[in-house]
């Protein structure tokens, strides 16, 4: 058995960067970006007003001033002409500045009569305007790796990019195996259960921007695995579920193997999770095998899974950061492997559950913190902090 840590360095060794490639604005949100990518324009391209009101020359910005209106500049209208002193510009937020104004005084601080105004005696301070290029000049980047979230989409539309270079989403295929297991929706036999770890993987897979995929559910035997792995051909990585640990019906090793997968490792010091596996099968493509116990296969994806993701997308070979938080109630000594225990973080407390059984979704549904337990950690107070990671 591995360390978790030896685990994830055999696993970002496996996981191959992917290529870029240029998509529109319009679907960049949540994608990693792939090169650093520069404004082609000022923004704004000019001064402009930042509110209603006039634009006058600093000299006339007087109580009492009275000012005649010499012409209006709105937004995507400006003013085709200059302001002297005695003049000012009816101006609406966002309308280019004109020549010879440098403040624009607000609406509410003016009295108009026909085309006269006066400034009233509590006039602001504020000059109301944004400089050009106040914002972003051209050439100014948006560096990479990152993921895009929609204040940056809104950022690079304003830079004028219509088309985003953007990592290639990996591509995953997810297979459930085991005679047992039917799809949500219809009718099992009295020995079977609902696959469940798959839906939970593709829909982490799918957060972590993914393009996951579920194949049908292979069956117990060598022949339906096969052919199963026959259907993941153009997939980045290829996910196993199930029939990885030591019973005489686990034999997904075996024929990953049989099929020419090169086995990075098998078994790991972590629970759950011991029987995870990975390698490289003979198309090039990452294999990493779940254990089958539906905690195990979650807790997995979001130790695992999710790194290898993230490596894969260019956003480099890291965890997530581990935070900490004291214990609300004491906890027993832990065992010889990494425990990362189902828990609640409320209030700034842990509440690790009592009940750590690997099958137990309705724990981990109501979990909100994995909380990490070195190998052969002793006993712990309440108060005392552990380390967690929040999922
Ligand atoms: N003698 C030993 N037995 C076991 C060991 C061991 O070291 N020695 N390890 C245990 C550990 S730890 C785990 S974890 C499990 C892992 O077993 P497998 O990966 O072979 O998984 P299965 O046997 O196929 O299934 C286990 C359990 O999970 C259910 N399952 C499987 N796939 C799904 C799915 N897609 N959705 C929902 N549920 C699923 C399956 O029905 C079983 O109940 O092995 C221990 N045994
Ligand atoms: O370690 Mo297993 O992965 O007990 O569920």
């Amino acid at each position: 058995m591995i360390s978790v840590s030896d685990a994830l360095d055999h696993l970002f060794s496996l996981a191959n960067s992917l290529p870029a490639e240029t998509i529109p604005l319009s679907q960049a949100n949540g994608r990693s970006l792939a090169a650093p990518v520069s404004a082609n324009r000022d923004q704004p391209p000019f001064s402009a007003s930042a509110m209603d009101g006039y634009a006058v020359s600093e000299a006339d910005a007087v109580p009492g001033a009275t000012l005649d209106v010499i012409g209006e500049a709105a937004a995507g209208h400006s003013f085709d002409g200059h302001v002297t002193q005695g003049q000012a510009v009816r101006i609406f937020t966002g309308a280019p500045v004109p020549a010879g104004a440098s403040r624009v005084i607000i609406q509410e601080d003016v009295q108009r009569i026909g085309d006269t105004i006066s400034i009233s005696e509590n006039l602001d301070h504020g000059f109301h305007i944004r400089p050009a290029g106040g914002d972003f000049r051209r050439g100014q980047h948006i560096e990479s790796p990152r993921v895009l979230r929609p204040s940056d989409i809104a950022l690079l539309a304003a830079m004028n990019i219509a088309e985003v270079p953007v990592m290639r989403k990996p591509r995953v295929a997810i297979l459930s195996t085991g005679d047992e297991l039917v799809m949500p929706g219809e009718v099992p036999g009295p020995d079977q259960i609902i696959a469940s770890n798959s839906f939970g993987l593709q829909a982490m897979l799918r957060d972590l921007g993914a393009e996951a995929r579920l194949l049908p559910i292979a069956r117990d035997t060598k022949d339906s695995l096969a052919m199963a792995f026959s259907l993941a051909d153009d997939a980045d990585l290829m996910i196993t579920i199930g029939g990885a640990s030591v019973g005489d019906h686990d034999l997904v090793g075996d024929v990953a193997q049989d099929l020419g997968m090169e086995r990075s490792f098998y078994k790991i010091a972590m629970r759950p999770g011991k029987p995870l596996m990975a390698g490289r099968l003979a198309n090039g493509a990452m294999m990493i095998g779940l254990p089958g116990n539906p905690v195990s296969a979650m807790v997995c994806g979001h130790i695992f899974v999710q790194p290898v993701i993230r490596a894969m997308l260019g956003l480099g070979q890291s965890t997530a950061p581990r935070l900490s938080a004291p214990l609300a109630a004491p906890i027993p000594p832990n065992g010889p492997r990494e425990h990362y225990m189902r828990a609640r973080l409320e209030n700034g407390t842990l509440t690790v559950f009592e009940n750590q059984d690997s099958s137990l979704l309705s724990i981990l549904s109501q979990a909100n913190a994995l909380a990490i337990r070195p190998p052969n950690d002793p006993a712990q107070n309440a108060g005392s902090h552990l380390q967690y990671l929040p999922i």
